[in-house]
């Protein structure tokens, strides 16, 4: 996040003194924002940058015990410099929230340098390997022209010019959620390879006395809890291209001064981040969990690509803020419609009319088709959306203000914008399939996983499509069954799309997942590499369990 940040918020002087330091390792740098007392709210940041105009310098500080920057990556041992994000202040008058480069560490000797206080914060559930750290700053005096000043400025009178937009400063954060994206995408796609071949390898019980053992992919459970799940991570994978080329696309208007999409965007990556990195954190379970007890094994891989992942739904946005970031555009965005005025691409079906026409019993509709079932997630989103916004009016009209409005409709409102998320992945994974050029055969295939996507994304959500009339209970229950009937068919070809995801062994880390599906071999080789198998008789035994066991012998 460092030089992303660099590269984005750097005026071209700056860009000039930064980044070949960075590209060629003479300086490591972390993003330093989130404080012991803030990490969402970002407006209540406390570290602050006093502009001193005698010095040309600014003084930053942390003022409190909940000012103390805490969890950036690599802040604690490693990082010689930092962007840090503090509350500007210059002339006596507070600016708000600005990003500047901090150097920590001498680059001589690697000490901290004078008002610098740094440490790790302590062992994490994950990141074992990563000294998330915190920094204290005392009286710590840095140039003025290492406030990064691509669209605010500071003169060395201490005039303050603000930027065109005071959200620019928040850029890498969109981008770190673009790429969690993928980073879901990448992490369920390892997943479903570790549980899938081992599924294929793995055999258990006798469903027939005399029959040789099934391998437990062959039972319709466990391709029940897999299917869907590498359906998912081909979705993402087409998702994750595609909010990729969103994001670069605003990214290039913005450095154009063009700024109309930058609410889109953020709205969409807050969505899908959060989206995503939920669906595949609670996935990353269900494929532990369908290996058996040698999931629980780290030798599965599945331990430490949980606890590595599963901050995904934490850092670079609390997932539950972004889906209300998201769904507070969503709200603006039917004000809008209903006033109207056109709507952007990914919202634009917030205008049309998808009221839903009740199916009744037997609608005659075909639910296997695509293309009908996606106009079926566009109902429910504009549905949900049009719910919550709704909501968020009446609210207003029993008197309350707008922000007190939008939190009371706050539970709605998630509901919406995970809808909303739902609805563009369902689209863009239909639609990317259809402009992608391949065999029939692999059409047939990808289309199978598209279907079960679509057909499994109703079934799990069913409710939201039943209680608004989009479909009939009796609809519903064919969709599922839809998925069921899928199964089968997915299961001749499911280790040849895992293997397309090309992970090589040294990549997946996971015993299970051995691309020779050589697993219990090589489950006995790791054992016998346990730090406790280095002697038959474990030095405990001596201070321990011999005298206890001697004792109590004594006694028989
Ligand atoms: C680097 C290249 C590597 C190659 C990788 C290749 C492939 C990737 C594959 C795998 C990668 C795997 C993983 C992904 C990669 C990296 C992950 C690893 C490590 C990550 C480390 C994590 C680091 C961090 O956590 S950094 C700290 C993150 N902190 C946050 O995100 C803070 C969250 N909080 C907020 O953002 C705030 O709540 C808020 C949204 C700012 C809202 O605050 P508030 O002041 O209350 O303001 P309000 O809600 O009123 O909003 C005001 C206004 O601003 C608009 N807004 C807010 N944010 C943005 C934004 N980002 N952009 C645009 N606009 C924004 C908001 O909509 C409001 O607008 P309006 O008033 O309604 O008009
Ligand atoms: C592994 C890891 C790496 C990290 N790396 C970095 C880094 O490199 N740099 C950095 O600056 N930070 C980093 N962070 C910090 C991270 O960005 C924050 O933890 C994150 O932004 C969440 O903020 P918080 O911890 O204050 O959670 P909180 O916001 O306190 O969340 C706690 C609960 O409060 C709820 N909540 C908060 N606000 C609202 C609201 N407005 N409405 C409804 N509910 C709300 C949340 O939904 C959540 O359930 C990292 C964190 C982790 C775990």
């Amino acid at each position: 996040m460092f030089i992303p940040t660099l590269e984005r918020q750097c005026t071209s002087e700056q860009r000039e003194k930064f980044l070949p330091l960075c590209y060629d390792y003479r300086i490591i740098g972390t993003y330093a924002q989130t404080e012991l007392g803030h990490g969402t709210f970002l407006r209540g940041l406390e570290t602050t940058a006093h502009y001193d105009p005698n010095t040309q310098e600014f003084i930053l500080n942390s003022p409190t015990i909940s000012s103390i920057k805490w969890w950036p990556g690599a802040l604690g041992k490693t990082s010689t410099h930092a962007v840090v994000l503090a509350q500007l202040y210059t002339l006596g008058k507070c600016h708000g929230i600005h990003p500047f480069v901090v150097q920590l560490r001498s680059l001589d000797d690697h000490k901290p340098l004078r008002g610098i206080t740094v440490g790790d914060i302590g062992p994490k559930m994950g990141f074992g390997p990563n000294d998330n750290g915190y920094l204290k700053l005392h009286k710590h005096r840095i140039p003025r022209t290492n406030m990064l000043m691509k669209y605010s400025q500071v003169s060395p009178d201490g005039t303050y010019t603000k930027p065109p937009r005071s959200t620019l400063t928040y850029g890498t954060m969109t981008f770190v959620r673009v790429l969690i994206v993928h980073g879901s995408a990448i992490a369920l796609a390892k997943a479903s390879t570790i549980a899938i071949r081992y599924s294929a390898v793995r055999r258990q019980s006798e469903l027939r006395p005399g029959e040789p053992e099934p391998q437990i992919l062959s039972y319709p459970t466990q391709q029940h809890k897999l299917f869907p799940l590498l359906a998912t991570a081909y979705a993402f994978h087409f998702v994750q291209l595609a909010m990729m080329k969103i994001y670069t696309d605003v990214n290039d208007q913005i450095n154009n001064s063009n700024f109309s999409r930058i609410q889109e965007l953020h709205a969409l990556s807050s969505g899908l981040k959060a989206f995503t990195s939920w669906v595949t954190n609670a996935g990353l379970e269900v494929c532990r969990m369908s290996c058996g007890g040698h999931g629980y094994s780290q030798a599965s891989g599945f331990p430490r690509l949980y606890a590595d992942f599963t901050p995904s739904c934490t850092y670079e946005g609390e997932n539950t803020v972004l889906m209300l970031q998201s769904a507070r555009y969503l709200v603006k965005c039917v004000r809008d419609a209903r006033s109207g005025k056109t709507l952007p691409g990914t919202v634009s079906y917030l205008s049309e009319d998808v009221s839903a026409v009740h199916s009744g019993g037997s609608s005659g509709r075909d639910l296997s088709n695509l293309d009908f079932l996606i106009s079926l997630y566009k109902q429910r989103a504009s549905n949900q959306v049009h719910f919550a916004s709704d909501k968020v009016d009446r609210g207003i009209s029993a008197g309350m203000d707008l922000v007190g409005a939008l939190n009371s409709a706050s539970v709605h409102l998630v509901s919406a914008a995970k809808a909303h998320s739902h609805y563009f992945i369902a689209k863009t994974f239909v639609e990317s399939l259809k402009l992608l050029k391949a065999s029939s055969e692999l059409q047939n295939v990808l289309h199978q996983l598209a279907s079960v996507y679509v057909f499994e994304g109703i079934a799990q959500s069913s409710g939201d499509f039943i209680e608004d009339y989009i479909l009939s209970g009796s609809e519903a229950k064919t969709i599922r069954q839809l998925a069921v009937d899928l199964l089968p068919l997915i299961r001749v070809n499911a280790v040849s799309l895992v293997d397309a995801f090309s992970f090589r062994d040294e990549v997946l880390q996971s015993v299970l997942g051995r691309y020779d599906g050589n697993v219990y071999e090589n489950l006995f080789k790791w054992a016998q590499n346990s730090p406790l198998n280095k002697t038959d008789v474990h030095p405990s035994y001596h201070k321990y369990l011999g005298p206890l066991l001697k004792r109590n012998q004594s006694k028989l």
